[in-house]
């Protein structure tokens, strides 16, 4: 590989092993991400899809193998990642702003609070929510709670965003809108994305590839580039053979979108 190559990589996973007490949940496990890429992870329940989360944003290591990300070991890049998770976790009695602002300030950041509440703004308005700007979150719906968190984490200008179901919770209309929402931001920012979900029309509406991991010990076994412009018409021909495809190899009770 070159260096032009190596730069471009976001994540690198060799030979990556986890194991909890006597478990192996992935034994020479293989990943690369390219910056820039919206990669979604599909897969059978249990196979490692949150864990390789975990890993990526340091937050435990791997049993053995090398994870890198940007090139770095995950301790020394933990602060160009953000994540958003499937329950929003904000401060019910913060403002949705302030909720925003807090994960500027918590994450280091310089500057002061009014260029703090401009930038939370900005974000809030790119989802949507300048409406709700100064309610408290006990106030909002689920949808908007959500909003707010992908607000939160896109806030802290990360170079990759980790997202761990961040739409399973919600009503089919609101997670219909949000998928829009999150396209538009990946296109506007360019930011690297990993979005882990069970759900595989999500996954060919939103990612610039997909891949899916078999059980344990988790493997890649279909790994999709998806070419298609958006908005994407997941009606078509093209988008059901690959919902099909896709499948291939999946316990069908652990997955929905088919
Ligand atoms: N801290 C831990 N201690 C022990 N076992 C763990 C721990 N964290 C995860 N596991 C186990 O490791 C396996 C992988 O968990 P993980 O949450 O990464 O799976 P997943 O692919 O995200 O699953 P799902 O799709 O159901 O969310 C599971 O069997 C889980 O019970």
């Amino acid at each position: 590989m070159t260096s032009t190559q190596t730069a471009a990589l976001a994540v690198r996973i060799e030979d990556m092993q986890i194991q909890f007490g006597s478990e192996t949940i992935m034994s020479d496990f293989h990943l690369d991400v390219q910056e820039g890429e919206f990669l979604c992870v599909l897969g059978a329940s249990g196979c490692g899809k949150s864990t390789t989360l975990r890993i990526l944003g340091d937050l435990i290591p791997p049993k053995a193998g090398e994870v890198t990300v940007f090139g770095k070991p995950p301790h020394e890049a933990w602060s160009e990642l953000a994540y958003v998770f499937q329950s929003p976790r904000l401060l019910p009695w913060l403002s949705a702003r302030d909720n925003v602002v807090l994960g500027m300030t918590l994450r280091g950041m310089r500057g002061r609070r009014r260029e703090f509440r401009e930038v939370a703004e900005e974000k809030l308005s790119l989802l949507g929510l300048s409406h709700v700007s100064r309610k408290p979150a006990h106030q909002l719906s689920g949808g908007e709670k959500q909003r707010v968190a992908i607000a939160r984490a896109v806030a802290v200008q990360p170079r990759m965003l980790l997202m761990d179901e961040p739409l399973s919770a919600l009503d089919i209309k609101t997670r219909t809108k949000l998928r829009a929402d999150l396209v538009t931001l990946w296109e506007r920012t360019g930011t690297t994305i990993v979005f882990v979900t069970h759900d595989v029309e999500e996954a060919v509406a939103l990612g610039t590839r997909v891949v899916v991991l078999s059980s344990r010990p988790a493997e890649v076994i279909h790994d999709v580039r998806v070419d298609a412009a958006q908005p994407r018409d997941l009606s078509s021909m093209d988008m059901v053979d690959l919902r099909r495809e896709l499948t291939r190899g999946l316990d069908p009770a652990e997955i929905t979108g088919v």
